[in-house]
């Protein structure tokens, strides 16, 4: 059932087709999400141009996350702010079905919830290593503390934010096994809101409601900048710069 483009089976043990699987999504783009634009590419881009990793290209990060509840975007904006940045991407969630061999609903189903959240830890682990990257996580990922921990570490986290009843319009037709219940929107409500606090704490917060994904992307472009030139100010400081309080007194 498993095999690479170049028809070499999967290894079976998980920490080597942890690798596997990554070595074959960082091999190229691969298809555009559900509901993407499938733009053309400017050259036939499997591979990512080598200008990607030269310093050729200005962008202001070559590593971000995007966080955020169920049906915020992650994945389709993800994969177009890859496209923008001339960056790899990888979904999180695309990466474990492949490790498995089971979809999303099956691990759950099958593996149970626990061992789903495993492979979600060792997958963020070893994203978190990645250089040149967009990373969609699932809604849940961020919500672990260690996964939090070692992202936040790792570079800026891009959390999305939708309203529940968006949420449910854009889930509704998908089979997400947290949101199955007789009243999909209760639920929705209930654990964003159990979510929420969590969610606070990543490092840019963007709104999908009602905005068409290009916009989505330029702003998280826009914002990645300004962040980027606080974190270049913090270096230029040094050593000097001033402690927490004397920069609220400022
Ligand atoms: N800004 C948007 N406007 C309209 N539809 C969107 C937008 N962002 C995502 N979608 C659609 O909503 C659905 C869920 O998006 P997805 O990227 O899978 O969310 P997530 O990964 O956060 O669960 C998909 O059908 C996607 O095409
Ligand atoms: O919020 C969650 O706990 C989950 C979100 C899903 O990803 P999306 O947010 O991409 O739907 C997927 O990882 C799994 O169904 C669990
Ligand atoms: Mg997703």
């Amino acid at each position: 059932m498993f095999s690479d483009a170049a028809g070499e089976p999967p290894p079976t043990d998980r920490p080597a087709r942890l690798e596997w699987a990554l070595s074959t999504e960082l091999r190229g783009p691969g298809p555009a999400p559900e509901g993407a634009p499938v733009t053309p590419p400017a050259e036939d881009c499997r591979t990512l141009s080598p200008m990607f990793s030269s310093g050729l290209i200005e962008r202001p990060v070559s590593w971000v996350a995007l966080a955020g509840f169920m049906g915020t975007g992650k994945s389709r904006i993800g994969w177009e702010l890859s496209r923008a940045l001339a960056l790899h991407f990888v979904d999180t969630d695309k990466l474990i079905t492949r490790v498995v061999g089971k979809s999303i609903p099956e691990v759950f189903a099958q593996e149970g919830e626990g061992y789903f959240r495993a492979c979600e830890h060792e997958v963020v682990r070893r994203v978190t290593r990645l250089e040149h990257a967009v990373i969609s996580l699932g809604g849940g990922t961020f919500i672990n503390e260690d996964n939090r921990h070692e992202l936040l570490e790792r570079g800026p986290v891009v959390v999305l934010w939708a309203s529940p009843e968006t949420v449910y319009q854009r889930t509704k037709h998908s089979d997400r096994p947290l949101l199955r219940a007789e009243d999909p929107l209760s639920k929705i409500r209930t654990l964003m809101h159990e979510r929420e606090p969590v969610y606070r704490q990543g490092t840019i917060h963007v709104h999908s409601d009602g905005r068409p994904s290009e916009e989505i992307v330029e702003e998280i472009i826009e914002r990645l900048w300004a962040w980027a030139d606080v974190q270049q100010a913090w270096a230029d400081a040094g050593p000097e710069r001033p402690e927490l309080g004397e920069r609220a007194a400022d």
